[in-house]
């Protein structure tokens, strides 16, 4: 947030791998199962893709396709079934609940639909809770730079009952970035806003990745918010079917449209 790169810096990965631009994230043949026997529902069939450093990209697929069960995968919120999920190198399968907690606090952040907030907090001590979490006390002016990168400058002091949902969200955004985390996994960011609110937050997304280089992974329903990534992702029944690469221009019409007419076929 403040021109310096990602804590989580990838840079040890990328001297081992020998290439420019690492995998940040790499999932390979991952494979998760809900239930078994008759009741199980495989969510994911066998997915193996890559999450370059300082890369966007949005992950579409039609309702059930398993896109919110990738993302869990992908952050190690959730164990697969058979295959592996590395990050920063380092494979979470091999981690116990407590270091993989550690190098989810260290490595990664999130933003979700619905804000999560704490509602007892004002914005900046929402901001600063990552920080505090980490056993770190934050720098006040750390705090109002971050709270001021996303335009709330003026709300520090307001709670989120007293914000307006994409001001929330900014402030979750802020609090997803203020640890410089590698990577940032958003499960519709956006689903909850308005038009306007949905392009400044995807606008401060793409800021972290291009601006940052920070890696931003995230699930949507909206063609129109996937056109503001590098890449687009389609699952269809738990498989990677199709991959779209943007034009490089946030927003742009005619990717949009392109996205949403892969969409309408998955979805016909
Ligand atoms: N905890 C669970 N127990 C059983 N089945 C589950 C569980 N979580 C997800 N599933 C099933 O796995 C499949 C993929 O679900 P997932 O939530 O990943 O899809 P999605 O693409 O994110 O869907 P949506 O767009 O509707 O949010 C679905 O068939 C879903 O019903």
């Amino acid at each position: 947030m403040c021109g310096r790169p990602p804590a989580g810096s990838l840079d040890g990965m990328t001297m081992t791998t020998g290439t420019r631009r690492a995998e940040a994230v790499l999932l390979r043949e991952v494979r998760r199962t809900y239930g078994t026997g008759d009741a199980a529902v495989t969510a994911l069939a066998g997915v193996s893709v890559g999450f370059r450093s300082g890369s966007f990209t949005a992950v579409m697929g039609p309702s059930g396709s398993g896109k919110s069960t990738l993302l869990h995968c992908a952050a190690g919120l959730d164990r697969p079934t058979a295959g592996t999920v590395t990050i920063g190198g380092t494979d979470l399968g091999g981690l116990s609940e407590h270091r993989l907690t550690t190098l989810r606090r260290d490595l990664v952040g999130f933003v979700f639909q619905e804000f999560n907030l704490v509602s007892a907090l004002t914005a900046a001590q929402n901001v600063a809770l990552p920080l505090r979490l980490a056993g770190r006390r934050p720098d006040p002016a750390d705090v109002a730079a971050a709270v001021a990168s996303v335009g709330l400058a003026q709300r520090g002091a307001h709670r989120p009952s007293e914000l307006s949902g994409g001001q929330q969200q900014r402030v979750a955004i802020a609090r997803a970035l203020v640890t410089r985390p590698a990577v940032v996994f958003a499960d519709e960011p956006t689903g909850a806003l308005d038009l306007r609110s949905s392009r400044h937050v995807l606008g401060l997304l793409r800021a972290a990745v291009h601006e940052q280089g920070q890696t931003v992974v995230m699930v949507t329903h909206d063609p129109l918010a996937a056109a503001y990534a590098d890449r687009v992702l389609f699952l269809a029944d738990g498989h990677l079917v199709d991959e779209l690469t943007g034009p490089g221009t946030p927003g742009d019409a005619g990717f949009a449209a392109e996205v949403a007419a892969r969409m309408a076929r998955l979805e016909a």
